[in-house]
């Protein structure tokens, strides 16, 4: 099967994630035994408009992903990804951040803050076309499609390290699922906080604004910088995270 998207001029191919990948952090494991393995959602990686784009990408240690993930339900709980935390930038005590935009639909953006073994904050952000959704740094983040639509969206990232899904894999899933019904605790999580509430909102320190299509930043990769050295942005961080 497969899916792909056109992007500048180029068809592009993803890489899948398969049911089978999801194995240890759907909700419903019972549906889970009664379905045959299939195509969840597509992730294509590094993309970019030009080669001349390409170059700029690369050179900044940057890259740009498109993701669609579209509807469907894992019994009762909506299409979601993975999960992964993000390790710390080398020699600092922070971790990578990452920004998201929807480019089509709706997203929900689970985000999770361990420190040692406990969840000490959970925060939901619920983002439609041309929303920012900022990920923090030390922030583990899952994205659910609770629409029935298509849910397109694309995110800037330092492609200096590789994301870790064991933390999530290890606890079954992210501290709260998203079913039918509602956000519900994954009680394989002790003390969990409840949800806190944040909206989608323009960042202009890193030139990001809601509507304005994120990818032009290719051309003021300095703006972009918070993605590969957080640790001089913990302040903005904090006031983004804690409205
Ligand atoms: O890696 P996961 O958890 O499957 O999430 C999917 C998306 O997240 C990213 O890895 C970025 O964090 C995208 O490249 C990818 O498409």
């Amino acid at each position: 099967m497969g899916y792909t998207i056109e992007f500048g001029g180029v068809e592009r191919q993803p890489n899948i994630r398969m049911l089978h990948d999801m194995k240890e952090v759907v909700y419903d494991h019972e549906w889970f035994r009664s379905v045959d393995d299939m195509e969840l959602y597509y992730m294509f990686r590094h993309l970019s408009l030009s080669e001349e784009d390409l170059k700029i990408i690369n050179k900044s240690h940057l890259r740009y992903d498109i993701t669609v993930i579209p509807p469907a339900m894992f019994g009762s709980e909506f299409i979601k990804t993975a999960g992964h935390y993000h390790p710390n930038v080398p020699g600092q005590e922070i971790s990578y951040p990452e920004v998201y935009q929807v480019l089509e639909g709706e997203a929900t953006y689970i985000l999770q803050k361990h420190v040692g073994d406990d969840v000490v904050d959970t925060v939901v952000i619920k983002a439609k076309k041309g929303d920012i959704a900022l990920i923090p740094p030390d922030y583990g983040h899952v994205t659910v499609n609770a629409s029935d639509e298509i849910l397109k969206m694309a995110n800037w990232v330092c492609c200096d390290f590789s994301s870790s899904y064991a933390p999530f894999r290890d606890m079954e899933g992210g501290a709260y699922y998203l079913l039918e019904s509602g956000f519900m605790k994954n009680h394989r999580y002790e003390n969990l906080p409840e949800i806190r509430y944040i909206t989608p909102t323009d960042i202009p320190e890193f030139g990001l604004f809601c509507g304005r299509d994120m990818y032009d930043l290719v051309n003021d990769t300095e703006k972009l910088e918070f993605l590969k050295s957080p640790q001089n942005f913990a302040g903005l961080f904090e006031s983004i995270i804690n409205v």
